[in-house]
């Protein structure tokens, strides 16, 4: 009980952008099959590689991957007689591993490798009569889900496929009294499920139908003393809602009401100078996921040693420019 004390940075650790280093620690981390955590972390694998890629493109990187390797590992997961993405060949698919495949599939312009009628089919057969979204064919439904639906048809040039009034509609009606959004109707204000209902909103050219400033506020309430952004209050800052939070307040034009160098710092500071990559908070092992989105936070504030990054897809403003992709922003 009571309020945590703030975290003090022991040392304010790194200060500048370690960028070669993370670079070594993203290749090194998808080449070290063997051991056991790789092994046992074969569920998120499709999904690592979109983070891993992507952090890699953000800093002019992406050559250090190997193309044709990754586009032949992208369509193992591909299962035909659903039309979805797997995490590994053989597992089930899901709309979250999907969508890791087709922003793969953007990244290298390789969308010509895909079945898309196939997959477009499968996603529309995961909306449900109320406009929400299932995951899977275990039907649990999540807003994040319906992000991820969105995000794979505007990709695929095929939102006309869904019934977006309807899944608009589904999304404006888990608008809690914070301003917030949860993972369904009633669920409690998270700024990752913020994100991804914003997102929706944006892509759908519906961002009118939320208030910037109540949401801006609760997402601006997310910094803490020590720099970092937490995901709800009372909770622990960490780098990757970074991501979350200061995506969700440039979609809704109002990323100047944050104060940006405090949150620079804490992102620096989770920086690993030993290995490379960046980990939640400082002195934490870092990881490809928590270096993405610390390295897309840190785009976002204005750091021009990174590609521009677009705050709906995550992924290099010029991938998203080159598909002729807009989604709708607030001034
Ligand atoms: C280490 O424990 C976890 C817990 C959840 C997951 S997750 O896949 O459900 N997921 C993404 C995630 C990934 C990692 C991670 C470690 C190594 C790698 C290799 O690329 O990636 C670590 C955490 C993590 N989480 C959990 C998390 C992050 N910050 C706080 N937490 C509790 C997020 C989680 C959900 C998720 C978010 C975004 C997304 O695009 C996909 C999944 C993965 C590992
Ligand atoms: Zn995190």
């Amino acid at each position: 009980g009571g309020a945590r004390k703030p975290l003090a940075l022991s040392s304010p650790g790194p200060t500048n952008l370690l960028l070669e280093q993370h670079a070594k620690f993203v290749v090194k981390y998808s080449e070290n099959k063997d051991d056991y955590e790789f092994v046992m972390s074969e569920f998120l694998r499709i999904n690592g590689v979109y983070w891993s890629l992507t952090a890699l493109d953000l800093m002019y990187a992406k050559e250090e991957l190997h193309k044709e390797e990754i586009m032949s590992f992208v369509l193992q997961c591909y299962d035909s007689e659903s039309g979805g993405f797997s995490p590994a060949h053989r597992h089930d698919p899901h709309i979250l591993y999907t969508l890791s495949a087709i922003q793969v599939a953007a990244t290298f312009d390789a969308m010509d490798r895909l079945d898309q009628e196939s997959v477009v089919r499968y996603i529309q057969k995961l909306q449900n009569k109320d406009g929400s979204f299932s995951g899977d064919i275990m039907g649990e439904v999540d807003n994040r889900f319906s992000f991820c639906a969105v995000s794979c048809l505007a990709l695929l040039k095929r939102l006309d496929a869904i019934d977006v009034d309807n899944a608009v509609n589904y999304i404006c009606s888990c608008l809690n009294f914070d301003g917030g959004f949860g993972s369904q109707a009633g669920s409690e204000s998270h700024a990752g499920l913020i994100f991804c209902c914003i997102g929706v909103l944006s892509i759908t050219q519906q961002l009118h139908r939320i208030d910037a400033d109540i949401i801006g506020h609760w997402l601006c309430q997310r910094q803490l003393p020590c720099g970092g952004l937490n995901g709800r209050p009372e909770k622990l800052p960490d780098v990757c809602y970074s991501w979350w939070v200061l995506s969700s307040l440039a979609m809704i034009g109002r990323l100047h009401w944050i104060d940006s160098k405090d949150i620079s710092q804490f992102i620096l500071a989770s920086q690993d100078e030993e290995t490379g990559g960046i980990s939640d908070r400082p002195g934490d092992l870092p990881d490809p996921f928590h270096t993405l989105f610390g390295l897309a936070g840190i785009s976002l504030l204005g750091n021009t040693k990174l590609k521009t990054v677009n705050p709906v897809f995550c992924m290099a403003q010029e991938v998203l420019d080159r598909m002729g992709i807009k989604p709708q922003l607030l001034e």
